[in-house]
């Protein structure tokens, strides 16, 4: 499937610190990419420059193909939500927000109001639709920006924290939200902190540390890799105390559930050992996205 946006690349300086050190990415229609990296690692400053607002040093861009620094008119195929709501005109309403942005990004009054009104029923926000927005909650506000970045339906959408300070269950939907403009084919790049949303969404993940991507691939494939060859074993009833010593002789561990780190072929050493004993679950122990995170940066 050809990317919606191709960064190759990509340099920022801010004088004497690099920024950004030749980062690269591609997005696909109908895929969320977590894009993960501590405090000051360099998010920020590559979707500013993925979004047309920062110029890079060096390396390029492309939104369908089009160079947004050369042909700014390709940003109608990006939607962003950066830093908050801080687009947010907070003296007028979120109609107005919206019809405002609709029409900046090129559609007619009358469509952006339209769509304005759709979006504002669909995510809850109607009643406040006459509401100036400084008087709205902190999430409401957040809801905002997002709609803000929907308005004008673009293929792509670079999201910051879609979820942060949202309470639970407006969270819960407005994840469920984001998996559905997936699904029905835009390209998002989602930047967060909260590991349980990139695990809960992402179909691939990128991890930067000090201005590089240190780790790119699919989730399955980067929590597979970094599972490791643990096991986790339950039996029906516990072992007998010779299968114990056994078991203890091959490395398992654990009280039951047992965990075996080996590879496949101690798997089945183990296994025979346990013959003919009736087994409940063999499972690959699953690494979690925090645990990923967290080797990769403090190994980088
Ligand atoms: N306009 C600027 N002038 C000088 N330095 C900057 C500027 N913008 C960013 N930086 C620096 O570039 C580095 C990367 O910042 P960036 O905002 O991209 O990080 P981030 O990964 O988004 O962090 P966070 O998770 O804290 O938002 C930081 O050291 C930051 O201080």
């Amino acid at each position: 499937m050809e990317p919606l946006l191709v960064a190759q690349g990509l340099a920022k300086r801010f004088g004497t610190l690099e920024a950004v050190r030749g980062v690269s990415l591609a997005l696909c229609p109908g895929e969320i990419l977590a894009f993960l990296g501590k405090n000051g690692a360099g998010k920020t400053t590559t979707v500013k420059m993925l979004s047309g607002l920062l110029l890079p040093d060096g390396g390029s861009v492309r939104l369908l193909g089009q160079d947004p620094f050369r042909n700014p008119g390709a940003l109608r195929h990006l939607g962003a939500v950066l830093e908050g709501n801080r687009n947010t005109y907070w003296r007028l309403t979120p109609l107005e927000n919206l019809v405002y942005f609709g029409v900046a990004r090129g559609l007619r009054l009358f469509q952006a109001r339209r769509r304005a009104m759709v979006l504002l029923e669909e995510y809850g926000l109607l009643e406040k639709a006459h509401t100036e927005v400084r008087h709205l909650s902190r999430g409401m506000q957040q809801k905002l920006a997002l709609l803000q970045a929907l308005v004008h339906d673009p293929e792509v959408l670079l999201l910051d924290e879609p979820t942060l300070g949202l309470d639970v269950e407006t969270a819960l939907r407005v994840q469920e939200k984001v998996r559905a403009l997936a699904q029905g084919g835009k390209a998002i790049l989602l930047t967060t902190h909260q590991m349980e949303v990139a695990e809960a969404l992402a179909h691939r993940i990128a991890i930067i540390h000090r201005g590089r991507i240190v780790l790119e691939g699919t989730k399955g494939e980067i929590l597979a890799r970094f599972a490791g060859n643990h096991y986790v074993l339950e039996l029906e009833t516990p072992p007998p105390q010779e299968v114990l010593s056994r078991l203890r002789a091959l490395g398992v561990e654990g009280e039951g559930p047992f965990l075996y780190r080996g590879d496949g072929e101690g798997l089945w050493r183990v296994l025979e050992a346990l013959k003919p004993l009736p087994l409940k679950r063999v499972a690959r122990a699953e690494a979690d996205l925090l645990e990923v995170f967290l080797k990769v940066v403090e190994h980088a």
